[in-house]
């Protein structure tokens, strides 16, 4: 790797120099950034991540940190001997594994990253979307084709949320007050039950909601890849939806792509997928002038 004592300090200068229209650019905007809990997994590189957050904060963008926790919920899972399986990309959710999954998300992965800022300097406050009624979702409804019949058949994934309702007046109290929003993918359902929500879908439903300048979904590959595992650097959405008919985007960036068409639609300018385990993929993507991932357009 190389480090800063190696490139000259003209050159650092440059570099830093070449941020000034980027922050200009996101002054004073609000910027969602869903961290997956692949990408969160290395603490060097989620040290990293929090720094940058920090960063943004500090140069007057409003920075809205959405997180995951998918591997995180299945290491206690197995710990506690719980099965746990998949269905359309979404974890389905009986009554014991929502306890499971609240623990983890709202506990020990969002008080984690909360830690990790405020290390860095910043004042990040972790809720989930139950917090002052945010996030209202419905039961999410999902169709499968059933192999062996060839018949479309209903699945019940139990206790899991499609949002369609954010309530900001919380998030306003945040945003603008140098504190640091930090949401675990939790939702209310209408008659009060706790609903998982996959963590994408989640930020999309924020971002759309805040009408957020740009919306950065950190995973664990370089972006969306085709079908010789090249990354794709820019993806229409009408080739976006080509991609998933086709089976080059399958199991978890399903959601994501279809979270960065979501976000289009509700009038978020900038939407990227990009590799988080590259640490400070975020500085990367925001202050320079060289994207990293996959950027969807319409
Ligand atoms: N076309 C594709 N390009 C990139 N990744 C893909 C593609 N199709 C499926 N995937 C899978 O999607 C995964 C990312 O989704 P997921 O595991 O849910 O990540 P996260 O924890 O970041 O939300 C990748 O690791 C990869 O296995
Ligand atoms: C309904 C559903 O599948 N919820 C996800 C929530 C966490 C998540 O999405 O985490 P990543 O972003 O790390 O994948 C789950 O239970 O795993």
């Amino acid at each position: 790797m190389t480090s800063a004592q190696n490139i000259s300090p003209l050159d650092q200068a440059r570099i830093l120099s070449e941020a000034l229209p980027h922050m200009q650019q996101y002054d004073e905007e609000t910027i969602v950034i869903k961290y997956g809990g692949h990408a969160m997994g290395a603490e060097e590189t989620a040290k990293a991540f929090a720094r940058d957050i920090v960063l943004l904060e500090q140069t007057a963008i409003n920075p809205v940190v959405v997180h995951g926790g998918g591997p995180q919920i299945a290491t206690m899972l197995k710990r506690l001997g719980i099965q746990s399986e998949f269905a359309a990309g979404l974890r389905i959710t009986d009554a014991a594994t929502i306890e499971i999954v609240e623990m983890v998300l709202a506990g020990s992965v969002n008080k984690q990253l909360v830690g990790y800022i405020n290390e860095a300097g910043g004042k990040a406050v972790g809720l989930s979307g139950k917090d002052g009624n945010m996030v209202k979702a419905s039961k999410t409804s999902r169709t499968m084709v059933d192999p062996d019949s060839n018949i479309e058949k209903a699945i019940d994934l139990g206790f899991v949320g499609d949002p369609d309702k954010v309530d900001l007046t919380l998030l306003n109290q945040l945003i603008g007050y140098e504190l640091i929003p930090v949401l675990a993918p939790l939702a209310t359902s209408h008659d009060g039950h706790t609903l998982n929500v996959n963590a994408d879908t989640f930020a999309g439903a924020v971002a759309g909601a805040l009408k957020a300048k740009r919306l950065l979904l950190l995973t664990d590959v370089p972006g969306v890849l085709d079908k010789s595992k090249k990354l794709i650097p820019e993806l229409s959405v009408k080739d976006a939806r080509k991609l998933i008919a086709d089976g080059t985007i399958s199991g978890g960036m399903i959601p994501k792509v279809e979270t960065c068409i979501y976000a289009l639609e509700q009038g978020v300018q900038g939407v990227v997928i990009i590799d988080g385990k590259m640490q400070h993929a975020v500085l990367l993507e925001l202050f320079t002038n060289q994207g990293t991932g996959t950027l969807i357009h319409k």
